[in-house]
């Protein structure tokens, strides 16, 4: 067996894990980076890119939809699945090129293929063939689908959307399991180009939102477009021929189902199992995960750092990348360990109307122990620039202080709220009162008049000192 001494090995080459690698080689560290999978990153190959691709595709087919509207005819709409694929796959293999690009360009002597494990705190055996002992690690090792028991061993119409960029062609028909930010993207994206698509979720949520009055606007609005089932129970599934037949049980009846693909959304799943963690002796928290400090992404005060999805802490892609780079940066110049940038939190999904959460969330604020907090809110439904575009839905809930009137976060769904939501986070971040938020331009006519209209009532609501909150929404939703 090939043996290796390095002072930081970073086990995983996807977001986090490439830009641990480049962190800690900036601090002049002897650095390798592990990979067991294909190079090119999840974003790249089968996380934001394809699925942003999709989803354009699934607007182009919306607008056609929408322009008689308007009183514009395009003629008869005409979606072909091979073309829309292709283009998914070639700009996704664009994408992914940029990637291979950068890892080319570093030295081989830094690159090593295979799965690796942990054999002891610090060593490493990587498929077998080599054994690294590292001063340092950095695991960045991402997440995988979670694999639901009901839908174990179906047979190859029970997919997850890893899958799903690589067809060739848009299938018939697609069960979607959950209504997670996957479900709904991807559900929304192939109802619009004429798949038959139905939702179905366990419970009540919608994406990331966990005020209950934007949720349950959330999922009605959603509800006008999908064919979307909340409180399903999955019962069992079996393949037939090319499709399954699902079972889901809802208000106490069994129903059987078919669809070519049954896509199982329902979350992702830290990848620490199985990696021979316990060789470590750190303390686990959820999922088996480390338990680290958000701020350095130490684990313990070991000489360990995780990074990126494999943390669990907030699973999207630009946290992937500054969590890496905190993580690099410490593991290069260990012992010395600092805090890096943590940036206002932002989730987007790219539904429509996007899904927007910011800063500290509806459920956060509730948490026990945490003072007061006063809401404004608005509607879109009748906002003047939604309704020119017919987009007028969703509604926006903003969060902020007593005493200091400091603006703390909101939830929203609705129109151009991808950048309504950076505008907001921005102003979590500056740590800005409402009030200034409110001496700010607005231009008009503008989305983010809305946006006003929610901070005028908040401020007032500020002033007051409460909020006209229902008891019944004080239960914040998951
Ligand atoms: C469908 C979908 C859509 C998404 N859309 C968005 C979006 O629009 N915006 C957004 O911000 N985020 C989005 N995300 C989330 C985003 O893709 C992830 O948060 C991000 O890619 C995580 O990066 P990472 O470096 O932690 O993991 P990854 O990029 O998955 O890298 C982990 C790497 O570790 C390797 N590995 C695992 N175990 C081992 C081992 N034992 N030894 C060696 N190598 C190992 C894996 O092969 C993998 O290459 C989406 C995700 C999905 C699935
Ligand atoms: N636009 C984006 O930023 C974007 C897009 C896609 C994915 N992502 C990332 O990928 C992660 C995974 O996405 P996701 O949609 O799979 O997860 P999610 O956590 O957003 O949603 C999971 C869904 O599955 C349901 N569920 C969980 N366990 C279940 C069970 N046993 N049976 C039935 N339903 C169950 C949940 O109720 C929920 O509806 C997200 O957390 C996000 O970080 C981000």
């Amino acid at each position: 067996m090939q043996k290796l001494k390095v002072d930081v090995a970073v086990i995983g080459a996807g977001t986090a894990g490439l830009v641990a690698y480049r962190s800690a080689k900036a601090q002049g560290a002897r650095a390798v980076m592990i990979e067991g999978g294909p190079y090119g990153t999840t974003c790249a190959r089968v996380g934001c890119m394809p699925s942003k691709l999709l989803i354009a595709a699934a607007e182009a087919a919306h607008m056609i939809d929408l322009a008689p509207a308007f009183g514009v005819h395009a003629g008869e709409k005409r979606v072909d699945g091979v073309a829309v694929m292709e283009r998914v796959r070639r700009e996704r293999d664009r994408f992914v090129g940029f990637v291979l690009e950068g890892v080319d360009n570093i030295p081989d002597q830094d690159k090593l293929r295979g799965y690796a494990r942990f054999t002891g705190p610090h060593t490493l055996v990587v498929d077998d063939h080599t054994e690294v002992e590292a001063a340092r690690i950095v695991i960045a090792t991402g997440s995988a689908p979670t694999q639901l028991p009901k839908l174990q061993d179906v047979g190859p119409g029970v997919i997850t959307s890893d899958e799903v960029f690589y067809w060739q062609d848009l299938p018939r028909s697609v069960a979607v399991i959950g209504t997670g930010v996957i479900g709904l993207e991807l559900g929304q994206a192939l109802t619009r180009l004429g798949v038959r698509v139905s939702v179905f979720a366990r419970g009540g949520s919608v994406a990331q939102l966990t005020d209950p009055v934007v949720l349950r606007n959330a999922a009605r609005v959603m509800a006008e477009e999908l064919d979307l089932h909340f409180q399903s129970e999955i019962v069992g599934a079996v393949q037939d021929g090319d499709e399954v037949v699902l079972t889901i049980r809802q208000n106490g009846e069994e129903r059987a189902m078919r669809f070519q693909y049954v896509l199982q959304a329902a979350g992702r799943t830290p990848n620490v199992a199985g990696i021979g963690i316990e060789q470590l002796g750190l303390a686990l928290g959820a999922n088996g995960v480390p338990l680290f400090d958000s701020r350095t992404m130490q684990c313990g005060t070991s000489h360990v750092f995780i990074a990126g999805d494999a943390n669990n802490e907030r699973p999207v892609l630009p946290e992937a990348a500054d969590h890496g780079k905190i993580a690099g940066d410490n593991a290069g110049r260990y012992p010395d360990i600092r805090p890096g940038l943590r940036r206002a939190p932002l989730t987007i999904a790219f539904t429509e109307p996007n899904i927007v959460s910011l800063g500290a969330s509806y459920k956060q604020l509730c948490a026990p122990g945490k003072p007061k907090f006063a809401i404004g809110q608005v509607s879109f439904e009748n906002q003047g620039r939604s309704r020119v575009m017919l987009q007028n839905k969703g509604m926006l809930r903003v969060y902020g202080e007593y005493g200091t009137g400091r603006f703390l976060g909101a939830e929203m769904i609705g129109p151009r709220a991808e950048h309504i939501g950076h505008l907001l986070s921005w102003a979590v971040q500056c740590r800005v009162t409402v009030e200034q938020m409110l001496e700010m331009p607005f231009y008009h006519p503008v989305v983010e008049e809305g946006v006003r209209t929610a901070l005028r009532d908040l401020a007032a609501n500020i002033a007051r000192g409460c909020s006209d909150i229902d008891p019944d929404e004080v239960e914040p939703g998951t």
